[in-house]
């Protein structure tokens, strides 16, 4: 018990089905039926006409009790788990909720109130679930021979004040309606709860007494009622029970276990629709219940799963705060009419209450107290009220005129709803904050996102600058390149043109000179020729010379003569040729000029190519 295992177990809020038998009018009427149930599928089905078709919508509940259900079925089934629950020292809230003459006062309070437990400490069959659990209390710890305290609460909650329905009567009539009237204010515990100042907490020692104190406060309702018009469906009543059990520890130290009993009768579920409010699009707060608006509300925002939970908006909601979403186990009964009078408020009914199907709770067991630590709590407790009778009775305490005592009740009035307001307003801020705060750390995660990605696109950034500088660069080497080609290519051009033309004056040149040089070598030919005879006369006249020309003397002088003639020919063709060196000397000077000329132009015209 109270392991942390226990502490994270969220448990679905449980709800009950319960369709009453037709009453007197609607059997008189003859009222159609529009609500089946099936009780062993734990399925309700309400037949509507739609477009003139019956149509059946069916709604599954963790318990469905028909119109023959007895209060004893629905009692063993439903209430006994949730009273064990109470006696191990858990918080429980069992809700009524329902149109006004659903059953909600038959179902929690029953047909007993002036009829307690028989002789034999029998309820009888209309018993509803106070009388039951308040004698399922009583006989569990009388069987185990607990040692034990009962205190009951007993409260109404209407137009949004708190009226005690066990405030001691007073004796004059005067002093009963006051008190009546009196509205209790609700404050903070300090321990995160709340409480109801002045709430009058009556220990019961047996059931008796319980059902006399039922009867006292049911009694004081009804007064009210007359007062009020039909204030019953638009009140809520609030049954407290807690109990505290003496227990042993294996050491022998005395521990205290607590268990509180809630027991909560709604006023009629009319007054949601009736406002507009159904579905939670809450409207016109406080207009005709301010506590049923904001419970519907509070129920909506836990079932949505919504940040901010309404419960400072009503005192309902604030004094069940624990029920809806906290560590309270918390059971709704939803009561509906068979009839298809009621059909529209049947329906509403079943979508409000299936929709509370989906609150979680986590319950947990109540911290056990020291014994001693809970005696020194009442004996602070007994100082403090001895010290307020001491005052009353002494007349010592501070006495103030009536209408001042009314004014200033009236100031405290107001400036605890401004308090309770702020409290709201608050509330609120803090929500906002809250928000805010979640959008902060989103926007900042972003911002985290978006820096990275900064950063990365700043660096793939960086990188491309330096590629396109470097392809800039280079574009602008190519478009140099491309200049100095182009500057080249035409150059060559020119250059090719001009070797063309050298190439073509070359030509002309060579045709020029391979003529001469034919020419010059027909003359080199004649010389050779020349040369060739020359010496061949040579030759000749040294071998006439060597021939023994006595017996022939006038031939040799003859050949002598011929000689000497030709000796001169070939002097006068030497000195001819002489001449013609000259020419071709000059001619291969010319020659030579052309052609250095010529290879002078060529280089110039290869440098400016390279
Ligand atoms: N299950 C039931 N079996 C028999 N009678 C029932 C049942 N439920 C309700 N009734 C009868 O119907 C009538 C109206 O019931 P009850 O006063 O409990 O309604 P209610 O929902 O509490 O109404 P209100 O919101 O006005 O207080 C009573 O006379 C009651 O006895």
């Amino acid at each position: 018990m109270g392991s942390r295992q226990e502490k994270e177990k969220a448990v679905n809020v449980q709800v009950i089905l319960r369709c009453r038998p037709f009453n007197d009018d609607e059997l008189r009427t003859k009222a159609p039926q529009v609500v089946t149930c099936d009780e062993s599928n734990r399925e309700v089905s309400v037949t509507q006409s739609i477009a003139g078709k019956p149509m059946d919508r069916v709604f599954t509940f963790d318990k469905v009790f028909g119109p023959n259900s007895k209060q004893k079925d629905l009692y063993n089934q439903a209430v006994i788990p949730i009273v064990n629950e109470v006696l191990e020292g858990f918080n429980c809230t069992i809700f009524a909720y329902g149109q006004t003459g659903t059953g909600k006062t038959y179902t929690m309070e029953g047909e007993c109130r002036r009829t307690k437990a028989g002789s034999h400490g029998q309820l009888p069959p209309d018993a509803g679930v106070i009388p039951r659990a308040v004698k399922q209390i009583f006989d569990t710890l009388e069987s185990q021979n607990a040692e034990y305290s009962v205190k009951v609460t007993f409260l109404e909650l209407y137009n949004e004040e708190i009226t005690d329905l066990l405030a001691p009567e007073e004796l004059s009539k005067i002093a009963l309606e006051e008190r009546q009237k009196k509205p209790l204010p609700l404050m903070e515990d300090g321990k995160g709860g709340v409480l109801v100042k002045g709430l009058e907490e009556e220990i019961v020692t047996n059931c008796d007494e319980i059902f006399t104190l039922l009867e006292r406060g049911s009694a004081k309702r009804r007064t009210a009622e007359t007062l009020l018009n039909k204030q019953s469906s638009r009140s809520h009543s609030l049954f407290s029970i807690t109990i505290h059990i003496k227990e042993a520890t294996p050491e022998g130290e005395e521990l205290i276990k607590c268990g509180k009993l809630n027991l909560v009768d709604l006023a009629g579920s009319e007054n949601i629709s009736r406002s507009g409010a159904r579905d939670g699009r809450a409207r016109e707060a406080g207009e005709i219940n301010k506590s049923l608006l904001t419970l519907g509300r509070v129920i909506t925002a836990l079932v949505e799963h919504l940040g901010h939970i309404p419960y400072r908006d009503s005192k309902l909601t604030r004094l069940l705060r624990d029920s809806l979403g906290g560590r309270t186990k918390t059971c709704i009964i939803a009561t509906v009419s068979p009839s298809v009078h009621c059909l529209e408020e049947t329906l509403s009914t079943l979508d409000y209450a299936h929709r509370a199907k989906s609150i979680k709770n986590r319950p947990e067991v109540n911290q056990k107290m020291m014994k001693s630590a809970l005696i020194k709590d009442l004996y602070s407790e007994i100082d403090r009220l001895k010290v307020e009778v001491y005052a009353a009775r002494e007349k010592v305490g501070v006495y103030i005129p009536k209408d001042r005592y009314d004014k200033e009740e009236a100031e405290r009035k107001a400036m605890t709803e401004q308090i309770e307001q702020m409290g709201t307003t608050i509330e609120t801020h803090q929500k906002e904050i809250e928000d805010l705060k979640e959008k902060y750390n989103s926007q900042l995660e972003n911002c985290g996102d978006l820096t990275k990605r900064l950063e990365a696109t700043e660096k793939t950034l960086d990188h491309t600058t330096r590629l396109l500088s470097s392809t800039k660069e280079e574009l602008k080497q190519a478009h140099y390149n491309i200049k100095e080609k182009d500057f080249i290519i035409s150059k060559q051009i020119k250059a090719e043109n001009a070797l063309t033309n050298q190439a073509c004056v070359l030509r002309s040149d060579l045709e020029k000179s391979t003529r001469e040089n034919a020419s010059l070598f027909s003359k080199i030919g004649i010389e050779n020729v020349v040369r060739l005879h020359k010496s061949t006369t040579n030759a000749s006249l040294e071998e006439m010379a060597s021939v023994d020309f006595t017996n022939h003397s006038s031939l040799k002088q003859m050949v002598a003569g011929g000689l000497e003639i030709a000796s001169n020919i070939l002097i006068d063709m030497e000195k001819m040729l002489s001449s013609h060196r000259a020419d071709i000397a000059s001619f291969m000077k010319e020659l030579r000029e052309r052609f250095q000329a010529s290879v002078a132009r060529t280089k110039e015209t290869s440098i400016l190519m390279v």
